[in-house]
Formats: C-alpha cells, structure tokens, sequence
C-alpha cells in the first residue's frame, strides 16, 4: 500500500519554541526549517510513500519544501494544527480518490526511510493507528487506511489521547529514527547521535558550541 502523507508546519518564526535554549531567534527559524526539509526529503525517498503535502501558512518554507517534491496547502485561518491537518486530509482524500493518509510530524531529522516503510507497512493492517514519540507521551505518525478518517488529536499528551479514540499502538522495535522529534536541545543531541539529514547537520554546526 502507498501513502500519502500529511505534514504540519507552524510559520517559522513561531515553531520550535523549547529549543530558545539551544537556538536564538536568529537560528531557530531555519533550525525548524531544516527539520522540515530533512523530514520531508527522507518521506519522499520512501518506497511506501506516493507522496508528501505540508499544510502550512509559512511561505518560505511551502516554497522550499515544493522544491524537494512536496505538495503544500494552506492552513486554515487560526485553527490549529489538529484543524489544520484534518482539512489538509480531507483536501488530499477528495483528490486522490480516499487514498491512505497519514499524518508526520515535521520535526523528525534524523528520519530513515527504511524505518518509515517499516511503520507504514505495519499501519497498513489496521484502520487507525499510531506510533508513540521516542519521549513515550507523543505522537509522531497517526495513520487512517483507504476510506477511513484520520480524526488527529495531537498536542500535549497525545499518545493517551489517540489510544483512548481507539487508534491501534504500533508497536515495532527499531524505529527510533521515526519516533525521535526534536522539541528540546536534549532531543537534538538524540537526534544527531541517530544521524540527521544534511540540512539539519548544516544549520546545527551554526550553533554555539556545547549546543549541538
Ligand atoms: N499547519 C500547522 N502546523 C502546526 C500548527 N501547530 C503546530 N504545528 C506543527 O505540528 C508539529 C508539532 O507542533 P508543536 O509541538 O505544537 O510545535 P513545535 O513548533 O514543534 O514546538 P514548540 O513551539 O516548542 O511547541 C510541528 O511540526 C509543528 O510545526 C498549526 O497551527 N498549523
Ligand atoms: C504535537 C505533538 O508533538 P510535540 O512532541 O512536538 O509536541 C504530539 O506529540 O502530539
């Protein structure tokens, strides 16, 4: 089965905001940009994957992510992200004849697409479900098979949340490089011990030493 999948990006200069310790306002938007550029090339280089929409309202970033191949819509106006992606699925579903949707957090720099195939693969025997983030709380991929809808409930405390909707746990052994986002420097160095994307290797060597 091939997916498409959904990826939600705040504006730049509003996202990654645990990271101002580790990031001033002058790195952090292009920190999160290489993120989001480093997410998005490893999806698009997974043999499970059709392809990639970034729902965003951020024009620099929808222009640069295009660029790698992705398709973008935009957010809709002050929603939120659980709004956001749940239009952006409808949007894709209506264009693609109810095509397999799964949503990704775009924070995911160290993502192998090997690992993504691995997740995708195995979402695939269910109607709904998820992958918990490597901090155990989270969520980074919730995933809804042909037909079935995605009814996202990401933000603080997800994994509980999706579980309580009766979205399945998948619960597969090494794939750490898909449940590993990066909100905190400490899940940046996590990061980087997994091996991150060349984007992301570029904008962390512009941190103060003691940072990456
Ligand atoms: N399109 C869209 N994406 C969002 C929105 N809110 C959050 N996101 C994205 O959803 C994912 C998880 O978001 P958060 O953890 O809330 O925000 P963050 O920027 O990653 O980090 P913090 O600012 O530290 O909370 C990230 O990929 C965000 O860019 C929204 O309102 N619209
Ligand atoms: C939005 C989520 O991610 P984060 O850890 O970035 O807050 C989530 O886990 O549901």
């Amino acid at each position: 089965m091939q997916w498409t999948l959904v990826v939600p990006l705040k504006p730049l200069p509003q996202a990654k905001s645990r990271l101002a310790d580790t990031a001033d306002d002058g790195l952090r938007p292009g920190l999160a940009l290489a993120f989001a550029q480093d997410t998005v090339a490893a999806a698009l280089g997974c043999p499970a994957v059709r392809d990639v929409v970034v729902v965003t309202n951020d024009a620099l970033a929808a222009r640069e992510l295009a660029a790698l191949g992705a398709g973008t819509v935009p957010d809709l106006p002050r929603a939120g992200l659980n709004a956001a992606l749940a239009h952006a699925a409808t949007v894709v579903g209506a264009a693609r004849r109810a095509a397999s949707v799964a949503a990704l957090n775009a924070d995911l720099p160290a993502l192998r697409p090997s690992e993504l195939a691995r997740v995708l693969d195995a979402a695939a025997e269910f109607p709904r479900s998820f992958l918990a983030d490597s901090a155990g709380l989270g969520t980074t991929l919730l995933a809804a098979s042909r037909g079935r809808e995605l009814r996202p409930q990401f933000g603080v405390g997800s994994r509980a949340r999706h579980r309580a909707s009766g979205a399945v746990e998948l619960t597969l052994d090494a794939v750490d490089s898909v449940r590993q986002d990066v909100d905190t420097g400490g899940d940046l160095r996590a990061a980087l011990a997994l091996g991150v994307g060349p984007r992301t290797a570029a904008a962390a060597a512009r941190l103060p030493a003691g940072q990456q």
